[in-house]
């Protein structure tokens, strides 16, 4: 789904009022939702694994996404529904330019993705956390690392210890998966280490052991923004910064 720039204020809340109102009138179910972006270079693999995620399969094919992309899938945990909203953004710059500001608005996580077989992709990570930093995506937040491709081990140009020394640098968790066959062994019969709905469900479990999100005003008409507050500032939870 291509998201247009107006269209934007719409999804930045973070509790969807879609249910209807039951007959006693109860105030409807609010289901929390956690936006969770997803960055890196051009062709790492962002938009096969999101698409892996929220449609459980790879996509017969891909173009270069422009701007941003927008998924979402509605998990359970612990009896609670939740709606993760992946935004998979551009990793071109002339296709990135007019969003940036956009997508780095109430980002509850992000998803730091790159090639196993691409060092070039790899080596442009620690730009990657800068611009997080710039829009204010600092310890607060969730960050993960994700190094895909794992289905080509024989081409990998970016072996686990040097990611992980990386990962551990900045204080993220590690995952290396395989958006194309995340089930099987790869091309040198190893298992692809972690699958990519576990990575996802593995940070929807660490947002939701977080303090919920609260509106801090309602919203009204569509295209008014929003703004959000955590009920407790201080005690937002950590996964580490390396800014
Ligand atoms: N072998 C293999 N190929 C993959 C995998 N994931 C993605 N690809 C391929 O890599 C290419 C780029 O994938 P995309 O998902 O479009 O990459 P992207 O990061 O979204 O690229 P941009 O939209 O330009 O930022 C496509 O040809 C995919 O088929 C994977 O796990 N294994």
């Amino acid at each position: 789904m291509k998201l247009e720039e107006d269209s934007m204020a719409d999804i930045e809340s973070s509790f969807d009022f879609s249910s209807s109102l039951t007959s006693s009138s109860l105030p409807p179910p609010r289901t929390r939702i956690f936006k969770i972006i997803v960055i890196g270079d051009s062709g790492v693999g962002k938009t096969c694994l999101t698409y892996r995620f929220c449609a459980g399969k790879f996509p017969d094919k891909t173009e270069a996404t422009i701007g941003v992309d927008f998924r979402e899938k509605v998990i359970e945990i612990d009896g609670e529904k939740l709606k993760v909203q992946l935004w998979d953004t551009a990793g071109q710059e002339r296709f990135r330019k007019s969003m940036v500001q956009h997508y780095y608005r109430n980002v509850h996580a992000v998803v730091f993705v790159y090639d196993v077989t691409n060092a070039a992709s790899f080596r442009s990570l620690p730009a990657w956390i800068e611009e997080c930093c710039q829009h204010a995506l600092g310890q607060e937040v969730p960050r993960i690392l994700v190094g895909n491709k794992c289905d080509l081990r024989h081409a990998a140009q970016v072996s686990t210890d040097v990611a992980q020394q990386f990962a551990d640098a900045h204080s993220m968790p590690l995952f290396e998966t395989s958006a194309k066959n995340p089930y099987g062994n790869d091309d040198s019969g190893r298992n692809n280490s972690d699958h990519v709905e576990a990575i996802f469900m593995t940070v929807a479990h660490k947002l939701k052991s977080q303090k919920p999100l609260v509106l801090s005003q309602p919203p009204c008409r569509s295209g008014d923004t929003v703004t959000l507050r955590r009920e407790d500032e201080e005690d937002r939870g950590t996964w580490g910064c390396g800014c």
